[in-house]
């Protein structure tokens, strides 16, 4: 569950007055989530998600998530919508905690995507990786490969008797990708968490984007790395060339892949099955039995490393390649 910490109705009274959103009428906390604590408000005439950020949230960085989140939302992209207090600041405080209000997203996530969702994230996202072109503000990615080495030594610090094949298999990958991974592809903002919690649909029409708490500046095609490892495998671990296919070349219709992004692609997914992998991992090891963090399965991104080491080319992913040079 994710609600971490709790609030009294006087403090979240006192804490939307400024906002200027009408009188209370209810709130409760949402289960779903691990990292911060989230609240459904209604207030006035509307809905509103409150959001307290927990300690793995920098507060430094929240101008950037909060700015990208209002530079998309008026950029045609549908997502939340931070909710600006008379002075036109959105950041607050509420019970010791970094707060804000966003816009509440109409829609749910898909347990099982299809083909057809794969397609509209693709299409989604392409339009989010466009709309982001503009926007002024930098963050570096946090979880990338240089980053990787230090968090496996982590893990492997916390949890001493680490499987061996694991070890062994994890520190070639890191040597390989250390040194192929591609520092010059076309860099933008990135969602960088696109997993399928994270894309609301009403029926098969993507509704819109939530959780920007880790976007960044990167490269544009590890997004898409990202979102193929989370769209495009099954429960029992295979890759679906046919959500592969329905999201790269939706994707490339709106944005057209470069050759070198193309090329990069089988890194790119090892590389973002590696950083899963790693977070997840993390977690599993360093998080006390009994507390209230969610601990996701590495075993499912350790699968998924695996099989990126058997792709040669972005082909093998379901890009449809011929078709690109004929059109
Ligand atoms: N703007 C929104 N509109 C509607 N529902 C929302 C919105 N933002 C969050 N939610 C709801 O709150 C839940 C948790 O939100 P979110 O994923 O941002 O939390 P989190 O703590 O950052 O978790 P995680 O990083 O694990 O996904 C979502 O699954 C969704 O049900
Ligand atoms: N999407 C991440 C978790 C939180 O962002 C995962 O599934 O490991």
């Amino acid at each position: 569950m994710a609600v971490y910490t709790d609030i009294s109705e006087d403090e979240l009274r006192a804490f939307i007055a400024p906002y200027g959103v009408g009188e209370l009428k209810s709130y409760k906390g949402i289960a779903e989530g691990v990292e911060n604590s989230n609240f459904l408000v209604h207030a006035g005439d509307d809905t509103f998600i409150l959001t307290l950020y927990e300690k793995r949230v920098d507060p430094a960085d929240l101008p950037f998530f909060l700015g990208l989140m209002e530079h998309l939302a008026t950029h045609d992209i549908s997502c939340p919508l931070p909710v600006k207090r008379g002075d036109g600041t959105v950041l607050g405080e509420l019970a010791g905690r970094p707060a804000a209000m966003v816009t509440f997203l109409e829609g749910v996530w898909m347990r099982r995507p299809s083909a057809v969702h794969c397609a509209g994230v693709g299409t989604g996202m392409a339009r989010m990786h466009l709309a982001g072109a503009d926007f002024a503000m930098q963050r570096r990615n946090g979880l990338t490969v240089e980053d990787w080495r230090p968090l496996w030594q982590q893990c492997l610090k916390a949890h001493p008797g680490m499987d061996r094949d694991l070890a062994q298999e994890t520190e070639a990958l890191l040597a390989t990708l250390e040194e192929q991974w591609p520092r010059d592809l076309p860099q933008g903002t990135i969602h960088a968490d696109l997993f399928p919690d994270n894309v609301f649909f009403l029926g098969d029409e993507l509704s819109g984007f939530i959780d920007f708490y880790f976007a960044c500046t990167d490269a544009l095609a590890y997004d898409v790395a990202v979102a193929l490892n989370a769209w495009c495998f099954e429960r029992d671990h295979s890759y679906n060339i046919t959500k592969g296919k329905a999201l790269l070349d939706a994707y490339d219709r709106v944005r057209p892949l470069t050759d070198p992004e193309i090329d990069a692609l089988p890194v790119l997914a090892a590389g973002a099955s590696l950083r899963f992998m790693l977070t997840r991992l993390y977690d599993w090891v360093t998080t006390p039995e009994g507390s209230l963090v969610v601990k996701k399965d590495p075993q499912e991104y350790i699968r998924k490393m695996r099989f990126h080491r058997t792709i040669g080319s972005a082909r093998e992913y379901g890009l449809d390649l011929h078709a690109r040079k004929s059109a």
